[in-house]
């Protein structure tokens, strides 16, 4: 592939990624993620509108003791108001204060908009643009100009959208960014109308800033570089106002990957999938499996005939490495699989043919039956276990009391008798509620002989109703997940009861964790053994 040359990445996560719905950054939020942004290799970071609220004044000012290594910082505004002097505007005086090198300036370039929202006439709204850009250009300041509504208004009115965007470079902008605002173009206008501005402002170096109301803000960034812009605006995971922004996660590895330009150090993309789970995290927002690239789901295979060729050569139904972008291949055994999602799941060939056929019918009933082992893969591990060998426990009864008395919050008592070997263990525990006093009761019950399990937490504990039209009688679905601090693990169970199916689930848990301490204890063992020998025989 010919190596392009290089495309500018300014993302605008805390800027216009903050403009979505449910989101609210902490200014140590911001801190963190625009330091994160400059260790990935984000050439610019927006940080925000100082003048908009004090919380974006506030990074500003944390920002200038001490500065991003090797990102510019960006300070966001409007163009000076209509009518007032840029040097009586407070809102550049704000922007000014934040102390930043490069700053970016929105400014109208539709007419609808420049009479409809401004309220003021179109030769007042270039004046705004390049007295605008030149005051911040004399105070030496980078500028970025943003045309908003840009490709909206080349469509109603092409000789006004370009004066504006005249007005910004003749006044010493140092880019200019095309912005569909209202996400409304599709690619092929993009890259037309990009086209047609090159030739019109020759030598002017151009940027996209798209929105994804249309579902192709990513596609539309990449026909705007393909047309002669060298600047992409986008943020981490899509954030942005409404339906989002350009994503950046899907945009860089398609112009790294695919179309052969230099964004970021090869080593620095495998930080990408790092990075989208770093931001969703300091968002407070669950992270999108299904997103391309960078979700969990990008590179996960449930189809058996999938897997089947996969095992043959992972490029039949991968499009790219998933190490390119540090993100991981998974292969998901359920009610679709084949031999082979047994074979990648539970390595290399060892379970024979008739094992796999007889665990695959297994598995499939057990699904009709309402199973999922998609999220519970210690569960389906268990499923696997010799049933010869003796278990860790074994449950001979349970009973589950909850009692509210008066107005007080309901309590829940838990008794329980398991067999440890041939002993047999009755505990009793309170909880508050009966799934938490059956887990209280069982780990006391264990925790003597196993003193590990001490270390087991339950992280998740999910309910579904499986027939909604059975009511309260219907069958539930529990998914548990637990963690010992290092690693985590899903179980499952099924039943009419949500106690019963609680019980399973739970019960699988603390066996796979035993399970796999007993086994992780006999490895070291024997490589324990195989050191002494091999040194014996040095
Ligand atoms: C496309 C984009 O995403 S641009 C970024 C948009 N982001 C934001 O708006 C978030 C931050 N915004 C804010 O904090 C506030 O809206 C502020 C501080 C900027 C302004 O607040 P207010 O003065 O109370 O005005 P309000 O928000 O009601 O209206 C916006 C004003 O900006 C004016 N304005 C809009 N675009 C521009 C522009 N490019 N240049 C100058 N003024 C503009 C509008 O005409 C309106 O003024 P008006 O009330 O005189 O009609
Ligand atoms: C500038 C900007 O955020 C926009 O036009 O969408």
């Amino acid at each position: 592939m010919r190596v392009q040359p290089s495309v500018v990445l300014y993302d605008t996560t805390l800027r216009d990624g903050s403009q979505r719905a449910g989101i609210s950054f902490t200014v140590a939020d911001k801190v963190r993620i625009a330091r994160r942004l400059d260790e990935f290799g984000m050439h610019y970071v927006e940080g925000g509108w100082p003048g908009s609220n004090p919380k974006d004044a506030e990074f500003f000012r944390l920002m200038q003791d001490e500065p991003l290594r090797r990102a510019r910082l960006v300070a966001f505004s409007s163009t000076r108001r209509p009518g007032v002097r840029c040097e009586d505007d407070i809102i550049l005086r704000q922007l000014l204060d934040a102390g930043t090198q490069a700053t970016c300036i929105v400014g109208k370039s539709w007419d609808f908009h420049v009479t409809g929202a401004l309220g003021t006439t179109l030769e007042e709204n270039l004046a705004m643009i390049g007295e605008t850009v030149a005051f911040l250009r004399a105070r030496g300041r980078e500028v970025i100009y943003d045309a908003e509504h840009f490709f909206d208004g080349f469509k109603a009115n092409p000789e006004y959208a370009l004066a504006t965007l005249r007005a910004a470079a003749d006044a010493g902008a140092d880019w200019v960014v095309l912005c569909d605002t209202n996400g409304g173009t599709l690619p092929h206008e993009v890259e037309d109308i990009v086209a047609m501005v090159r030739e019109a402002l020759p030598g002017v170096r151009l940027g996209i800033h798209t929105h994804d109301d249309s579902g192709v803000a990513v596609a539309n960034t990449l026909a705007a570089v393909r047309a002669g812009c060298t600047m992409v605006q986008g943020t981490v995971n899509g954030y942005g106002e409404r339906c989002g922004n350009a994503n950046l996660c899907a945009v860089i590895p398609n112009l790294q990957l695919k179309l052969g330009y230099a964004c970021v150090e090869p080593e620095a993309l495998k930080g990408l999938t790092a990075l989208a789970g770093f931001v969703s995290e300091a968002a407070n927002l669950p992270p999108w499996d299904a997103q391309p690239y960078v979700g969990r789901n990008a590179f996960t295979h449930k189809a058996g005939i999938h897997v089947s060729a996969l095992l043959k050569s992972t490029a039949m139904y991968e499009h790219v490495p998933p190490e390119s972008v540090g993100n991981e291949r998974r292969v998901l055994v359920s009610e679709l699989s084949g031999r082979s999602n047994l074979q990648y799941a539970f390595g290399g060939d060892s379970l024979d043919p008739e094992q796999s056929k007889a665990l695959l019918d297994r598995i499939k009933a057990l699904e009709h039956e309402g199973y999922q082992f998609e999220g519970a893969e210690a569960s389906l591990e268990l499923l696997l276990r010799d049933e010869g060998q003796p278990r860790p426990f074994e449950l001979e009864s349970f009973r589950v009391i909850i009692e509210r008395r008066g107005g007080e919050v309901p309590r829940a008592e838990a008794s329980i008798k398991v067999r440890v070997g041939d002993r047999t263990v009755h505990t009793a525990a309170e909880g508050n509620g009966p799934v938490n006093a059956l887990d209280v009761a069982l780990r006391k019950a264990l925790s003597e002989i196993y003193p590990s399990l001490s270390r087991v937490r339950l992280t998740d504990y999910k309910v579904r109703v499986l027939e909604g039209s059975e009511g309260t009688g219907a069958r539930v679905r529990v998914l548990v997940e637990s963690t010992d601090g290092s690693r985590r693990w899903g179980t499952v169970g099924v039943s009419t009861n949500v106690i019963e199916a609680s019980w399973q689930a739970l019960a699988d848990s603390l066996e796979w964790h035993l399970l796999r301490e007993a086994r992780d204890t006999a490895r070291g063992a024997t490589a324990t053994a195989g050191d002494a020998s091999r040194a014996a025989a040095g």
